[in-house]
Parts: C-alpha cells; sequence; structure tokens
C-alpha cells in the first residue's frame, strides 16, 4: 500500500482534557456527488473532486461543527482526519462526518455545500446521496440546537433535501433515527464503488474492557522490568513498549503523548488485528486524557474503518464503523462483529448495516450464544438495502 503523508496537530493533540460527562454516541452524516461529465470518473483522478480542497478549508467548516482536526492520514484517493470529536473521510466524491459530543454537525453542512461548489471542478456540487443518522442521546438536553430534537434536525435537512425522508427504528434507549435522500438519476454514476457499510453502536462496555482506554491503564504498561505481570491490566497483550509506541502502519512521528498512548492501545486492545487476513492497513490512533479513545484505520489505501471509545461508568460506549468488504478479505460480517464485541464486551448493542444494489449478504443470523437480539428491522432505502438490529447480553 502506498505510504500515506501524515499530519499531526500538535497544538490541539497536546492541550486537550475533559473530566465532565461525555456523549459518546455521535452524528454521521454521509454526502455522496456524482462527477460533473457522467464518462469522467472522478475516482480515476488522483486528488481531484473533493481531495482537491485542502485541509485549512475544510478546518472552516469543522470549526463550525465545534471540533478540531487532531490528525490527518492522505492518501491518493482518501484523506482520514482524525478529530477532536470523532473522525471525517474524504473520497473524491464522498465526504463523511461522524461527531460527538455537543458538536453541531448540521451547523457545518451549509459550509459543506459552499466549499463543494467553490472548491472542485470535476464533480456536480448538488448531492446525489444523503444520509444522516444517529442513535438517540445520553444526555439529550445537553446538545445544542439543531441537534436539541429530531424534529429541529429534520427541519434543518429539509431546508437543503426537501425530497429527503425521515425515520426512526427501535424504541427507547436504542432508537436510531436516519434521514435520506437517495436520487437515482440514469446517467449519473458514482464510480466503480460499490457502497457498503457497516455500524455497530456498544454501550455498557464490560468495566475491565472499558477501563483499558484510559492513559492510566496504558501507563502501566510503562511499569518498570520485574514489575509482577498480574498487577498490569494489559498483562494478557504485552508486547515490547517501542513496538507499541510506533504508529501502526505509518512512519514513527507520533511523538504526542495522545498519538503514542493511543497508538500503544490500537495493540494492545488488538484493534489493529480486527482484519487480521488485511497485510495493508494503517492506524491512526489517539488517546484523550483522562480517558478515552479513537482511531481511523485505512485499509489498502481505499476503505476505512473507525473506532471511538468513551469508556467511563455509567455512560460508556463505543463505536465501530467501516465500509471495507470482508469478503474481499476472506472474512465475513459475523467474524467483523464478533472480534469488535470481544473488545469491548458490551451489554446492548445496536448493528446497521448498508448495501447497495443486489445485496448478498445482509446480517448473519444468529449472532453468538451471549446476545439475543431484540428488535430486527430490514427495509429498501433507495437503492439500497438497510438492516437495523439490536441484542442485549442474554
Ligand atoms: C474518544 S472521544 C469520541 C467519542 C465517540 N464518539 C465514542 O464513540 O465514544 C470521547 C472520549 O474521549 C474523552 N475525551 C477527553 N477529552 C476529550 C476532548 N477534549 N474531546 C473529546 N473527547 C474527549 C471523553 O471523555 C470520552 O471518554
Amino acid at each position: 500500500m502506498e505510504k500515506p503523508v501524515k499530519y499531526i496537530n500538535h497544538e490541539v493533540a497536546d492541550t486537550l482534557d475533559s473530566t465532565n460527562a461525555f456523549e459518546g454516541p455521535e452524528k454521521l452524516l454521509e454526502i455522496w456527488f456524482a462527477p460533473k461529465e457522467p464518462h469522467v470518473s472522478a475516482m480515476a483522478q488522483p486528488r481531484q473532486g473533493l481531495l482537491a480542497v485542502p485541509r485549512q478549508v475544510w478546518e472552516t467548516m469543522l470549526n463550525l461543527v465545534q471540533c478540531k482536526v487532531l490528525s490527518m492520514l492522505s492518501y491518493e484517493g482518501l484523506d482520514s482526519y482524525v478529530l477532536s470529536e470523532s473522525s471525517f473521510f474524504v473520497y473524491p466524491h464522498v465526504l463523511i462526518l461522524k461527531t460527538c459530543g455537543t458538536t453541531t454537525l448540521l451547523d457545518g453542512l451549509p459550509r459543506m455545500l459552499e466549499i463543494v461548489a467553490d472548491y472542485t471542478r470535476t464533480i456536480d456540487p448538488s448531492p446525489l446521496r444523503i444520509f444522516y443518522s444517529r442513535r438517540s442521546f445520553m444526555f439529550p438536553d445537553r446538545q445544542l440546537h439543531p441537534h436539541r430534537s429530531w424534529e429541529d434536525e429534520t427541519a434543518v435537512l429539509k431546508q437543503y433535501f426537501p425530497d429527503g425522508q425521515a425515520m426512526e427504528f427501535g424504541a427507547g434507549k436504542d432508537k436510531w433515527y436516519m434521514f435520506s435522500c437517495v436520487q437515482s438519476q440514469v446517467g449519473k454514476t458514482c464510480d466503480n464503488f460499490n457502497d457498503f457499510s457497516l455500524e455497530i453502536m456498544m454501550t455498557d462496555l464490560d468495566p475491565a474492557a472499558a477501563n483499558l482506554f484510559s492513559f492510566d491503564a496504558v501507563r502501566s504498561l510503562n511499569s518498570p522490568p520485574g514489575t509482577p505481570t498480574s498487577a498490569n491490566p494489559m498483562e494478557s497483550s504485552m508486547l515490547s513498549i517501542d513496538s507499541m509506541a510506533s504508529s501502526v502502519g505509518c512512519e514513527p512521528d507520533d511523538d504526542d503523548p495522545g498519538h503514542h498512548q493511543g497508538n500503544i492501545l490500537t495493540k494492545a486492545t488488538e484493534i489493529d488485528e480486527i482484519y487480521p487476513t488485511v497485510t495493508n492497513q494503517a492506524i491512526d490512533s489517539f488517546a484523550f486524557a483522562p480517558c478515552g479513545y479513537s482511531c481511523n484505520g485505512v485499509i489498502d489505501a481505499e476503505r476505512y474503518f473507525s473506532i471511538h471509545v468513551t469508556p467511563e461508568t455509567g455512560f460508556s460506549y463505543a463505536s465501530f464503523e467501516t465500509n471495507v468488504p470482508p469478503q474481499r478479505f476472506g472474512m465475513t460480517h459475523l467474524d467483523v462483529i464478533q472480534k469488535v464485541l470481544s473488545i469491548f464486551r458490551p451489554a446492548n448493542f445496536t448493528l446497521v448495516l448498508f448495501e447497495e444494489g443486489k445485496p448478498k449478504l445482509g446480517l448473519p443470523a444468529g449472532l453468538s450464544d451471549k446476545y439475543s437480539p431484540t428488535c430486527e428491522v430490514s427495509q429498501s432505502v433507495g437503492n439500497y438495502k438497510m438492516w437495523y438490529q439490536t441484542y442485549r447480553l442474554t
């Protein structure tokens, strides 16, 4: 895989701190654009389309959302940003912005559309498909307008996408909301980039699993030689500290504590083993102080996964999201889901899977003996098939 160009924002990464209750569940916006000339592939032209927009310009949009870039991996066909509140992925024709906490993601939407119109020449600035989704908030009263209610969020989205449809799935704290607007005009294609996405939203993490995602737990890996290994919360994953500190698949230039500790966590928790058959991956990881973790993984320089962890007791939450088709690497959805569940051991989780075109896989039945399904819905969304399922520990 080509070596990514890596950027680290030390000014922000060195000074983050938060000790208050935190809203882990994210807002997720995905916008697809079509090439201006239907026969010209935006994907085929490196650094074209949305990749022509400089980082500093996207930062003007992220400022409105109230989050900052911590670091970035840049490839010919994909820019992957780890943010102070989750992740941002830029393809030549797709934007995927995921933000948590009290960020105001939808405040960034008009600027996003303005940037696309101003800075890109090869793509049509009117969106082809948009998806906005989130699960129910844990602390809804702390959200800022327009995220104080689903009705307010829908009203904003309708201003830009009057044909869009708002939907709600499940109930109670697992409730999941989605707004989508999918145009499928003949002649407008999004290149040969078959869309697929899997999200796992996990709550009530096993305390022992959650506790690993703290600065203190990582520091205990630095205990001097001779320290009894039983005192070490990650004893089963002991690697040499030097081998863990170098960033996974990237140049080892992560010299601020957040990135350094993040890289150690990625290896110690085996996040770098979620796709064990993948040989080309780079993982940009960050550990927050006093706790919390985020990473973006890039596979084969074109597909991503992202993990974000809020480990605090009482509102623990972890999310996993990917567009890596597992069958391409000899794996199944079940392999990936079970590997992720084994890292966090949540008491409850929600799966959302989207497949474009003729769905081949769907969600695995009978996930495991440990969990029972509490809600299952599947439906068509434009040219996609979507599955929503919730599970709880049996
Ligand atoms: C990793 S971030 C991203 C959260 C993510 N959406 C999730 O899935 O949980 C949140 C975690 O980092 C911690 N954190 C510490 N400082 C933070 C900061 N300045 N901004 C965001 N999160 C911070 C929070 O307390 C929380 O545990």
